[in-house]
């Protein structure tokens, strides 16, 4: 039995619950909202634990609300964040181009997240966001995250958040991953329950 089925409404809208990790500052709420509300703000001001914003896009034909969980990078908020992980259908990691201990810290950051959510899948749905390519101080050359990338099988988006580049790309890219993903497990779970219906099992013959 799965452990988490998808849920359906009478439209067919798949709701999806999206969860963006990284070390802070590394522009992770500035991602969610120039995806969610098409806006940038230079100032900073990190995220107190987590906080949620929604989406619905079509892909393929099929409503998707996506449910995304921003959280905040600062170490005292660690154990909390990852307690928001269960459930999650699909999993951002970001790092900021202009700061290599914020690529650095990705490994961590990805094995917290697949042990939390106990996911020995080795395709679950995770994209990889380098951001900030819109400033000039870069640490981390492309090569070095595509092959960190390529390594795990994770696709890899170079971003910013501030210029609008390739942010919906990313985003697009992991629903479609989380789509395909509850469908298999939507199949799946029918499957199974048809398997199990007592109509199905082989009747025995009274007298
Ligand atoms: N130049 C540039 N600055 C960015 C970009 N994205 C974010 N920033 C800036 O980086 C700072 C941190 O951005 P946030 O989006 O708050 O970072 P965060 O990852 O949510 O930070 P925490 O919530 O503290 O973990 C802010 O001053 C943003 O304006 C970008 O693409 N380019
Ligand atoms: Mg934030």
């Amino acid at each position: 039995m799965p452990q988490h089925v998808p849920f359906m409404n009478s439209n067919k809208k798949v709701d999806l619950k999206i969860i963006i990790i990284g070390a802070l500052g590394v522009g992770k709420t500035s991602l969610l909202h120039q995806y969610v509300h098409k806006t940038f703000y230079e100032d900073y001001r990190t995220t107190l634990g987590a906080s949620i914003l929604t989406k619905v896009i079509m892909v393929d034909n099929t409503p998707l609300k996506l449910q995304i969980w921003d959280t905040g990078g600062q170490e005292r908020f660690r154990s909390m964040v990852s307690t928001f992980y269960k459930g999650s259908d699909g999993c951002m990691l970001a790092f900021d181009v202009t700061d290599m201990e914020s690529f650095k810290s990705m490994d961590d950051w990805r094995k917290d997240f697949l042990d939390k959510v106990l996911s020995q899948e080795k395709d679950f749905p995770m994209v990889v966001l380098g951001n900030k390519i819109d400033l000039s101080d870069r640490q981390v050359p492309q090569e070095a995250a595509s092959v960190w990338c390529k390594e795990k099988d994770i696709p890899y988006f170079e971003v910013s958040a501030k210029n609008d580049i390739n942010v919906a790309q990313a985003f697009e890219t992991l629903a479609r991953q989380a789509l395909a993903r509850h469908q298999g497990i939507l199949e799946n779970y029918l499957t199974e329950s048809i398997k199990l219906t007592p109509d199905n099992q082989p009747r025995t013959k009274c007298c």
